[in-house]
């Protein structure tokens, strides 16, 4: 989760740049960190000021932050997570692409000016749970931005021209509203999963990446996948930048329980366990810190010790990689 004095650098930057949406983002934020920790009249008054300091606005970007309304409503969900960057536990080469990405569309008005555009069509291919969805809510959550999931299932219709213009509705919202736009499962668009032919099918992709293409540089277009094996080269390089997630080796495997632990662990020795995380995600490795954790304090233990870890561990390779 973000410090404060990272929300407070947002909140400048965006005052600064006289993007309200931003502002009232980062506002957001703030109150639902405050609801986390328990301060509950706090939240709900910042709330209340950021809706009131919109009523009192009613400039164009200020409405941006609202759901979106009509059939885009069923097309897109849209939330404003608190996840920073330093809460992905990747390797050290992606965790830079990444930051390059946000130093690059932080900068954008200067390299818009000077004939080059920022990164804004990534596409992230790796195992489940490995971090992509979380990926796009990082770069959410550091740009300050809305964070826009399509919702594959809503887009795909055994009618490919519905389809087709429910695609360009999202990809008209991509240009109007700076945001994070999340394709998750991307490869569904090119499956033959709604009863279309395989032809039909590749057409529906097809249709996506001219979007894709003509998409301008304001907003992120996030495109995840698990499978990349069935995605050809020629689609790779419709992206600007291809991220590439694996499941932990062993010491990340470890930061993944720590970070999840927290005061819970703090004297537990997890030396060697990476060895009982061989296989796993990182979503599986939270799970077993979670049911670690839990069973510790039904215990009515305040720590959580190694031999709970290394249960919940094998349980869930037993689950999971079984
Ligand atoms: N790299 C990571 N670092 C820390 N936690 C992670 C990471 N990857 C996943 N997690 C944990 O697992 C949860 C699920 O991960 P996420 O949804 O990002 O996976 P994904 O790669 O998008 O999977 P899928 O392909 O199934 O959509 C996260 O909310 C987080 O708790």
């Amino acid at each position: 989760m973000a410090g404060l004095g990272e929300h407070i650098t947002a909140m400048v930057r965006s005052h600064a740049s006289g993007d309200d949406s931003a502002f009232y983002a980062v506002a957001l934020q703030i109150a639902a960190r405050e609801a986390k920790q328990g301060h509950h009249t706090l939240a709900a008054d910042i709330k209340k000021a950021v809706d009131a300091s919109r009523q009192a606005t009613p400039r164009s970007n200020v409405t941006k932050l609202a759901q979106p309304r009509g059939d885009l409503a069923e097309l897109i969900q849209t939330s404003h997570p608190d996840i920073s960057l330093r809460d992905l536990v990747v390797p050290l080469g992606l965790a830079t692409q990444i930051k390059q990405v946000i130093a690059e569309q932080r900068q954008r008005k200067r390299l818009l000016d000077s004939g080059f555009s920022p990164v804004h069509r990534l596409l992230l291919e790796g195992p489940p749970g490995t971090g992509k969805t979380m990926t796009a809510s990082v770069l959410a959550h550091e740009l300050a931005l809305p964070m826009h999931t399509v919702r594959l299932d809503a887009l795909m219709s055994k009618y490919m021209g519905e389809t087709a213009s429910k695609l360009r509705l999202v990809f008209d919202e991509v240009e109007t509203r700076r945001g994070v736009y999340l394709f998750d499962e991307f490869d569904a668009l090119g499956a033959d999963r709604a009863g279309n032919d395989v032809g039909e099918a590749r057409r529906i992709l097809n249709s996506f990446l001219v979007f894709l293409e003509n998409a301008g540089p304001e907003s992120l277009v996030v495109a995840a996948t698990n499978h990349r094996a069935i995605l050809d080269r020629a689609l790779f390089r419709r992206f600007d930048l291809v991220l590439t997630y694996d499941r932990p080796d062993a010491r990340q495997a470890v930061a993944v329980m720590r970070a999840r632990l927290g005061s819970l662990v703090k004297g537990t020795s997890l030396a060697k366990l990476g060895e009982y995380c061989d296989g796993l995600s990182h979503a599986d490795l939270v799970k077993a810190a979670e049911a670690a954790a839990k069973s510790a304090l039904m215990r009515g233990d305040a720590q959580v010790d190694r031999e709970d870890l290394v249960a919940a561990l094998a349980a869930r390779r037993s689950s999971s990689v079984g």
